[in-house]
Protein backbone atom coordinates (compact mmCIF):
# COMPACT_ATOMS: atom_id res chain seq x y z
CA UNK A 1 0.00 0.00 0.00
CA UNK A 2 1.51 3.91 -0.71
CA UNK A 3 -0.01 5.95 1.72
CA UNK A 4 1.45 9.75 2.94
CA UNK A 5 0.68 8.92 6.37
CA UNK A 6 -0.46 6.38 8.55
CA UNK A 7 -1.40 6.93 12.29
CA UNK A 8 -1.22 4.19 14.79
CA UNK A 9 -1.57 3.46 18.55
CA UNK A 10 -4.61 5.07 18.44
CA UNK A 11 -8.59 4.88 19.24
CA UNK A 12 -10.75 6.88 16.71
CA UNK A 13 -14.58 7.98 17.38
CA UNK A 14 -15.20 7.66 13.71
CA UNK A 15 -18.34 9.22 14.56
CA UNK A 16 -19.53 6.98 11.29
CA UNK A 17 -23.37 6.30 12.06
CA UNK A 18 -23.02 2.98 10.12
CA UNK A 19 -20.94 1.19 13.12
CA UNK A 20 -22.56 0.24 16.21
CA UNK A 21 -20.29 1.10 18.75
CA UNK A 22 -20.99 4.15 20.72
CA UNK A 23 -19.18 7.53 18.99
CA UNK A 24 -18.53 4.67 15.96
CA UNK A 25 -15.31 3.76 18.05
CA UNK A 26 -12.64 1.20 17.15
CA UNK A 27 -10.15 1.02 19.51
CA UNK A 28 -6.74 -0.14 18.97
CA UNK A 29 -7.29 1.28 15.44
CA UNK A 30 -5.19 2.28 12.51
CA UNK A 31 -5.80 5.21 10.03
CA UNK A 32 -4.31 5.93 6.53
CA UNK A 33 -4.13 9.15 4.52
CA UNK A 34 -3.67 10.17 0.40
CA UNK A 35 -4.76 12.81 -0.98
CA UNK A 36 -6.06 14.70 1.38
CA UNK A 37 -8.76 11.89 2.24
CA UNK A 38 -8.74 9.37 4.00
CA UNK A 39 -7.89 5.99 2.59
CA UNK A 40 -8.24 3.42 5.24
CA UNK A 41 -9.61 3.51 8.46
CA UNK A 42 -10.29 0.28 10.96
CA UNK A 43 -8.51 -2.22 13.47
CA UNK A 44 -4.69 -1.96 13.88
CA UNK A 45 -4.78 -5.54 13.07
CA UNK A 46 -6.31 -5.82 9.97
CA UNK A 47 -4.62 -2.30 8.43
CA UNK A 48 -2.53 -3.65 5.29
CA UNK A 49 0.79 -3.63 4.84
CA UNK A 50 2.85 -0.99 3.96
CA UNK A 51 6.32 0.47 3.21
CA UNK A 52 7.37 1.76 6.97
CA UNK A 53 10.47 3.15 5.12
CA UNK A 54 8.65 5.54 2.46
CA UNK A 55 5.59 6.57 4.76
CA UNK A 56 5.49 8.66 7.90
CA UNK A 57 4.19 7.19 10.84
CA UNK A 58 2.49 9.22 13.53
CA UNK A 59 2.03 7.55 16.88
CA UNK A 60 -0.80 8.35 19.09
CA UNK A 61 0.30 6.86 22.30
CA UNK A 62 -2.83 5.53 23.10
CA UNK A 63 -5.20 8.81 22.67
CA UNK A 64 -8.01 9.88 20.55
CA UNK A 65 -8.53 10.78 17.13
CA UNK A 66 -11.97 12.41 15.81
CA UNK A 67 -13.67 13.78 13.31
CA UNK A 68 -12.18 17.72 13.17
CA UNK A 69 -14.55 19.96 14.98
CA UNK A 70 -17.67 21.77 12.55
CA UNK A 71 -19.15 25.32 13.73
CA UNK A 72 -22.01 25.09 11.95
CA UNK A 73 -23.76 28.65 13.31
CA UNK A 74 -21.19 31.64 14.25
CA UNK A 75 -21.44 35.32 12.86
CA UNK A 76 -17.40 35.87 13.68
CA UNK A 77 -16.97 38.81 11.89
CA UNK A 78 -17.70 41.92 13.51
CA UNK A 79 -16.57 44.79 14.54
CA UNK A 80 -16.17 46.43 18.14
CA UNK A 81 -18.05 44.36 20.92
CA UNK A 82 -20.99 45.07 23.44
CA UNK A 83 -19.74 44.95 26.52
CA UNK A 84 -22.11 48.13 27.70
CA UNK A 85 -24.90 46.13 26.69
CA UNK A 86 -23.96 43.32 29.04
CA UNK A 87 -23.73 45.44 31.96
CA UNK A 88 -26.97 47.08 31.27
CA UNK A 89 -28.15 43.40 31.71
CA UNK A 90 -26.95 42.80 34.68
CA UNK A 91 -28.44 46.10 35.62
CA UNK A 92 -32.32 44.97 34.33
CA UNK A 93 -32.48 45.44 31.12
CA UNK A 94 -33.54 43.16 28.75
CA UNK A 95 -32.07 41.83 25.43
CA UNK A 96 -35.32 42.74 23.79
CA UNK A 97 -35.43 46.44 25.61
CA UNK A 98 -31.88 46.77 24.31
CA UNK A 99 -32.93 46.03 21.08
CA UNK A 100 -36.06 48.03 20.87
CA UNK A 101 -34.29 50.50 22.15
CA UNK A 102 -32.19 50.67 18.95
CA UNK A 103 -28.91 48.99 20.67
CA UNK A 104 -28.12 45.09 20.39
CA UNK A 105 -27.64 44.45 16.61
CA UNK A 106 -27.65 47.55 15.57
CA UNK A 107 -25.21 48.76 17.60
CA UNK A 108 -22.76 46.29 16.16
CA UNK A 109 -24.46 47.21 12.61
CA UNK A 110 -22.96 50.76 13.57
CA UNK A 111 -19.46 49.66 14.20
CA UNK A 112 -19.31 47.50 11.53
CA UNK A 113 -20.43 50.26 8.35
CA UNK A 114 -17.06 51.85 9.78
CA UNK A 115 -14.93 49.42 9.93
CA UNK A 116 -12.62 48.85 7.07
CA UNK A 117 -12.28 45.21 5.43
CA UNK A 118 -8.87 44.97 6.71
CA UNK A 119 -9.66 45.50 10.34
CA UNK A 120 -12.89 43.10 9.89
CA UNK A 121 -10.72 40.76 8.46
CA UNK A 122 -7.68 40.82 11.32
CA UNK A 123 -10.06 40.75 14.21
CA UNK A 124 -11.98 37.49 12.38
CA UNK A 125 -8.87 36.11 12.08
CA UNK A 126 -7.63 35.74 15.56
CA UNK A 127 -10.96 34.38 16.43
CA UNK A 128 -10.72 31.94 13.76
CA UNK A 129 -7.46 31.05 15.27
CA UNK A 130 -8.67 30.83 18.29
CA UNK A 131 -11.46 28.06 16.77
CA UNK A 132 -8.95 26.55 14.72
CA UNK A 133 -6.50 25.29 17.95
CA UNK A 134 -9.06 23.59 19.79
CA UNK A 135 -10.12 21.63 16.56
CA UNK A 136 -12.52 22.97 14.36
CA UNK A 137 -11.89 22.48 10.66
CA UNK A 138 -14.34 23.87 9.58
CA UNK A 139 -16.61 27.12 10.23
CA UNK A 140 -19.83 29.00 9.05
CA UNK A 141 -19.75 32.52 9.22
CA UNK A 142 -22.64 34.84 8.46
CA UNK A 143 -23.04 38.27 7.80
CA UNK A 144 -26.15 40.46 9.09
CA UNK A 145 -24.24 43.38 10.78
CA UNK A 146 -24.28 45.17 7.80
CA UNK A 147 -27.74 45.57 6.16
CA UNK A 148 -26.86 47.57 3.87
CA UNK A 149 -25.83 45.99 0.65
CA UNK A 150 -22.24 47.78 0.58
CA UNK A 151 -21.60 46.63 4.54
CA UNK A 152 -22.88 43.31 3.72
CA UNK A 153 -20.96 42.21 0.87
CA UNK A 154 -17.90 43.47 2.24
CA UNK A 155 -18.86 40.90 5.15
CA UNK A 156 -19.16 38.01 2.99
CA UNK A 157 -16.20 39.39 1.17
CA UNK A 158 -14.03 39.21 4.86
CA UNK A 159 -15.67 35.97 5.32
CA UNK A 160 -14.57 34.07 1.77
CA UNK A 161 -11.19 35.57 2.31
CA UNK A 162 -10.46 34.24 5.83
CA UNK A 163 -11.31 30.77 4.15
CA UNK A 164 -8.53 31.34 1.64
CA UNK A 165 -6.00 32.15 3.66
CA UNK A 166 -6.97 29.76 7.00
CA UNK A 167 -6.69 26.20 7.32
CA UNK A 168 -9.88 26.05 8.78
CA UNK A 169 -12.70 25.72 6.06
CA UNK A 170 -15.51 28.91 5.85
CA UNK A 171 -18.82 28.26 4.54
CA UNK A 172 -20.67 31.70 4.09
CA UNK A 173 -24.31 32.67 4.86
CA UNK A 174 -25.86 35.85 3.90
CA UNK A 175 -27.91 37.11 6.70
CA UNK A 176 -29.40 40.02 5.20
CA UNK A 177 -32.50 39.85 6.79
CA UNK A 178 -31.23 39.61 10.22
CA UNK A 179 -32.61 42.86 11.49
CA UNK A 180 -34.24 45.56 10.40
CA UNK A 181 -32.20 48.49 10.22
CA UNK A 182 -32.78 52.16 11.04
CA UNK A 183 -33.42 53.76 7.55
CA UNK A 184 -36.62 51.14 7.24
CA UNK A 185 -37.36 51.03 11.03
CA UNK A 186 -41.18 51.47 9.66
CA UNK A 187 -40.99 49.72 6.49
CA UNK A 188 -39.81 46.42 7.21
CA UNK A 189 -41.28 44.99 3.66
CA UNK A 190 -39.32 47.33 1.70
CA UNK A 191 -36.06 46.14 3.58
CA UNK A 192 -37.03 42.82 2.29
CA UNK A 193 -37.50 43.92 -0.93
CA UNK A 194 -33.90 45.35 -1.04
CA UNK A 195 -32.57 41.77 0.53
CA UNK A 196 -33.94 39.97 -2.19
CA UNK A 197 -33.42 42.72 -5.16
CA UNK A 198 -30.69 44.47 -5.17
CA UNK A 199 -28.50 42.35 -2.34
CA UNK A 200 -29.10 38.80 -3.17
CA UNK A 201 -28.68 39.35 -6.77
CA UNK A 202 -25.02 40.50 -6.40
CA UNK A 203 -24.30 38.02 -3.46
CA UNK A 204 -24.72 35.59 -5.83
CA UNK A 205 -23.07 36.97 -9.12
CA UNK A 206 -20.00 37.78 -6.91
CA UNK A 207 -20.27 33.84 -5.52
CA UNK A 208 -20.24 35.48 -1.95
CA UNK A 209 -22.95 32.93 -0.27
CA UNK A 210 -23.44 29.41 0.51
CA UNK A 211 -26.36 29.73 2.21
CA UNK A 212 -28.83 31.95 3.01
CA UNK A 213 -30.39 32.46 6.82
CA UNK A 214 -33.10 34.60 8.15
CA UNK A 215 -33.56 35.99 11.88
CA UNK A 216 -38.04 35.06 11.75
CA UNK A 217 -38.83 37.02 15.21
CA UNK A 218 -40.80 39.32 17.06
CA UNK A 219 -37.95 41.41 16.94
CA UNK A 220 -36.63 40.62 13.29
CA UNK A 221 -38.68 39.53 10.65
CA UNK A 222 -42.19 38.06 10.55
CA UNK A 223 -43.50 34.68 9.06
CA UNK A 224 -44.32 36.29 5.35
CA UNK A 225 -41.18 38.27 5.27
CA UNK A 226 -39.15 35.35 6.00
CA UNK A 227 -40.73 33.09 3.52
CA UNK A 228 -40.24 35.46 1.18
CA UNK A 229 -36.57 35.63 1.65
CA UNK A 230 -36.22 32.09 1.73
CA UNK A 231 -38.24 31.18 -1.17
CA UNK A 232 -35.75 33.74 -3.36
CA UNK A 233 -32.91 32.03 -2.18
CA UNK A 234 -34.02 28.77 -2.28
CA UNK A 235 -35.08 29.60 -6.06
CA UNK A 236 -31.79 30.71 -6.42
CA UNK A 237 -30.13 27.78 -5.54
CA UNK A 238 -28.97 28.41 -2.73
CA UNK A 239 -28.92 26.56 0.90
CA UNK A 240 -31.18 28.02 2.99
CA UNK A 241 -31.56 27.75 7.20
CA UNK A 242 -33.09 29.96 9.80
CA UNK A 243 -32.70 31.80 13.11
CA UNK A 244 -36.57 30.36 14.71
CA UNK A 245 -37.97 29.99 18.07
CA UNK A 246 -35.55 31.85 19.90
CA UNK A 247 -38.17 34.02 21.92
CA UNK A 248 -40.90 32.99 20.83
CA UNK A 249 -43.08 30.65 18.66
CA UNK A 250 -44.23 31.83 15.76
CA UNK A 251 -43.90 29.00 13.17
CA UNK A 252 -40.68 29.72 11.29
CA UNK A 253 -39.26 26.39 11.44
CA UNK A 254 -42.74 24.70 10.46
CA UNK A 255 -42.24 26.88 7.39
CA UNK A 256 -38.50 26.64 6.51
CA UNK A 257 -38.73 22.72 6.78
CA UNK A 258 -41.41 22.58 4.28
CA UNK A 259 -39.18 24.91 2.55
CA UNK A 260 -36.19 22.08 2.56
CA UNK A 261 -34.04 23.98 4.83
CA UNK A 262 -30.87 22.59 6.11
CA UNK A 263 -31.25 23.45 9.69
CA UNK A 264 -33.44 25.51 11.79
CA UNK A 265 -31.31 27.14 14.83
CA UNK A 266 -31.97 28.00 18.58
CA UNK A 267 -35.58 26.56 18.66
CA UNK A 268 -36.03 27.19 22.43
CA UNK A 269 -39.82 27.88 21.36
CA UNK A 270 -40.06 25.20 19.02
CA UNK A 271 -43.49 22.56 19.57
CA UNK A 272 -43.90 19.43 18.81
CA UNK A 273 -45.67 20.91 15.32
CA UNK A 274 -42.65 22.04 14.56
CA UNK A 275 -40.46 19.30 15.58
CA UNK A 276 -42.29 16.89 13.50
CA UNK A 277 -42.18 19.29 10.72
CA UNK A 278 -38.35 19.41 10.86
CA UNK A 279 -38.29 15.82 10.94
CA UNK A 280 -40.50 15.13 8.03
CA UNK A 281 -38.03 16.98 5.90
CA UNK A 282 -34.74 16.22 7.05
CA UNK A 283 -34.08 19.92 8.88
CA UNK A 284 -31.10 19.58 11.38
CA UNK A 285 -31.89 21.49 14.72
CA UNK A 286 -29.31 23.27 15.36
CA UNK A 287 -28.78 24.59 19.41
CA UNK A 288 -26.96 26.92 20.68
CA UNK A 289 -26.31 26.84 24.39
CA UNK A 290 -23.78 29.72 24.16
CA UNK A 291 -26.66 32.21 23.73
CA UNK A 292 -28.74 30.25 25.72
CA UNK A 293 -26.67 30.64 28.87
CA UNK A 294 -25.49 34.69 28.27
CA UNK A 295 -29.42 35.59 27.79
CA UNK A 296 -29.58 33.24 30.59
CA UNK A 297 -32.88 32.21 28.93
CA UNK A 298 -34.56 29.55 31.02
CA UNK A 299 -37.26 28.19 28.15
CA UNK A 300 -34.90 24.93 27.39
CA UNK A 301 -35.20 23.55 23.19
CA UNK A 302 -37.16 20.65 23.25
CA UNK A 303 -34.35 18.09 23.43
CA UNK A 304 -36.62 14.90 24.55
CA UNK A 305 -39.20 15.53 21.70
CA UNK A 306 -35.97 15.97 18.98
CA UNK A 307 -35.18 12.67 20.13
CA UNK A 308 -38.51 10.80 20.21
CA UNK A 309 -38.75 12.43 16.37
CA UNK A 310 -35.04 11.19 15.45
CA UNK A 311 -34.16 14.85 14.55
CA UNK A 312 -29.58 15.14 13.69
CA UNK A 313 -29.07 17.61 16.75
CA UNK A 314 -26.34 20.09 16.22
CA UNK A 315 -24.11 22.09 18.56
CA UNK A 316 -22.62 25.19 17.76
CA UNK A 317 -21.15 28.49 19.58
CA UNK A 318 -23.53 31.28 17.74
CA UNK A 319 -19.78 33.27 18.78
CA UNK A 320 -20.98 36.87 18.15
CA UNK A 321 -20.35 40.23 20.36
CA UNK A 322 -24.46 40.33 21.58
CA UNK A 323 -25.96 36.95 22.28
CA UNK A 324 -23.32 35.04 23.18
CA UNK A 325 -19.46 36.41 23.11
CA UNK A 326 -18.16 33.35 23.55
CA UNK A 327 -15.50 31.83 21.17
CA UNK A 328 -14.70 28.31 22.01
CA UNK A 329 -17.13 25.38 20.22
CA UNK A 330 -15.32 22.94 23.10
CA UNK A 331 -16.95 25.40 25.70
CA UNK A 332 -20.20 24.11 23.66
CA UNK A 333 -19.55 20.59 24.11
CA UNK A 334 -19.75 20.90 28.14
CA UNK A 335 -22.88 23.16 27.62
CA UNK A 336 -25.26 21.30 25.49
CA UNK A 337 -24.96 18.40 28.27
CA UNK A 338 -24.69 20.68 31.50
CA UNK A 339 -27.58 23.27 30.41
CA UNK A 340 -29.44 21.34 27.62
CA UNK A 341 -28.69 17.44 29.16
CA UNK A 342 -27.38 16.28 25.62
CA UNK A 343 -25.14 13.08 26.42
CA UNK A 344 -21.69 13.75 25.71
CA UNK A 345 -22.10 11.49 22.79
CA UNK A 346 -24.99 13.23 21.37
CA UNK A 347 -23.08 16.66 21.80
CA UNK A 348 -19.72 14.99 19.77
CA UNK A 349 -22.03 14.27 17.23
CA UNK A 350 -23.43 17.88 17.22
CA UNK A 351 -19.97 19.22 16.20
CA UNK A 352 -19.06 16.70 13.99
CA UNK A 353 -21.90 14.52 11.86
CA UNK A 354 -24.55 16.21 12.32
CA UNK A 355 -22.64 19.62 11.92
CA UNK A 356 -21.55 18.42 8.23
CA UNK A 357 -25.42 17.88 7.90
CA UNK A 358 -26.68 21.22 8.62
CA UNK A 359 -24.13 22.62 6.38
CA UNK A 360 -24.59 19.85 3.27
CA UNK A 361 -21.48 19.04 3.85
CA UNK A 362 -22.09 15.17 4.63
CA UNK A 363 -20.38 13.59 1.83
CA UNK A 364 -17.19 15.51 2.65
CA UNK A 365 -16.70 15.99 6.28
CA UNK A 366 -17.79 15.24 9.79
CA UNK A 367 -17.22 11.53 9.84
CA UNK A 368 -13.68 9.59 9.91
CA UNK A 369 -14.84 7.25 7.29
CA UNK A 370 -12.76 5.63 3.67
CA UNK A 371 -13.24 8.33 1.55
CA UNK A 372 -14.03 11.57 3.73
CA UNK A 373 -11.71 14.70 3.79
CA UNK A 374 -8.53 13.58 6.10
CA UNK A 375 -10.22 16.05 8.77
CA UNK A 376 -9.15 15.37 12.17
CA UNK A 377 -7.75 15.78 15.61
CA UNK A 378 -5.70 13.79 17.89
CA UNK A 379 -7.01 14.77 21.66
CA UNK A 380 -4.67 13.98 25.11
CA UNK A 381 -7.76 12.15 26.30
CA UNK A 382 -8.17 8.53 27.87
CA UNK A 383 -12.32 7.99 26.45
CA UNK A 384 -14.33 10.61 24.11
CA UNK A 385 -16.67 11.89 26.77
CA UNK A 386 -14.00 13.57 28.07
CA UNK A 387 -14.51 16.63 25.29
CA UNK A 388 -17.66 16.81 26.61
CA UNK A 389 -16.53 17.05 30.39
CA UNK A 390 -13.92 19.11 31.10
CA UNK A 391 -13.16 22.92 29.87
CA UNK A 392 -10.29 25.32 30.14
CA UNK A 393 -7.08 23.28 29.28
CA UNK A 394 -6.91 22.70 25.64
CA UNK A 395 -6.55 18.78 24.93
CA UNK A 396 -6.02 19.22 21.47
CA UNK A 397 -2.69 17.59 20.26
CA UNK A 398 -3.10 17.62 17.05
CA UNK A 399 -4.97 18.68 13.69
CA UNK A 400 -4.65 17.40 10.57
CA UNK A 401 -6.55 19.24 7.56
CA UNK A 402 -6.74 17.65 4.41
CA UNK A 403 -4.18 15.52 5.11
CA UNK A 404 -2.07 17.87 6.53
CA UNK A 405 -0.42 18.70 9.80
CA UNK A 406 -1.81 21.98 11.34
CA UNK A 407 -1.22 22.15 14.53
CA UNK A 408 0.70 20.26 17.15
N1 LIG B 1 -30.67 35.80 17.19
C1 LIG B 1 -30.21 36.54 16.36
N2 LIG B 1 -28.92 36.76 16.08
C2 LIG B 1 -27.82 36.48 16.91
C3 LIG B 1 -27.62 37.57 17.89
C4 LIG B 1 -26.86 38.64 17.34
C5 LIG B 1 -26.57 39.76 18.26
O1 LIG B 1 -27.19 39.96 19.32
O2 LIG B 1 -25.67 40.51 17.85
C6 LIG B 1 -27.93 35.13 17.54
O3 LIG B 1 -27.92 34.16 16.78
O4 LIG B 1 -28.00 34.98 18.75
ZN1 LIG C 1 -26.96 33.38 15.27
Amino acid sequence: MSWDQVWLDINIATMDTDLSTAYGAITDAALAVKDGKIAWVGPRAQLPEFDVLSTPVYRGKGKWLTPGLIDAHTHLVFAGNRANEFEMRLNGASYEDIARAGGGIISTVKACREADEAELFESARKRLNALGKEGVTTVEIKSGYGLDTDTELKMLRVARELGKHHHVDVQTTFLGAHAIPPEYKDNADAYVDLVINDMLPKVIEQDLADAVDVFCEGIAFDLAQTEKVLTAAKQAGLKIKLHAEQLSNIGGSEMAAKLGAKSVDHIEYLDEQGVKAISDNGTCAVLLPGAFYFLRETKLPPIELLRQHKVPMVVASDFNPGSSPLCSTQLMLNMACTLFRLTPEEALAGVTVNAAKALGLEDKVGQLKLGMQADFCLWDIDSPAELAYSFGVNPCINVVKNGQLVHQ
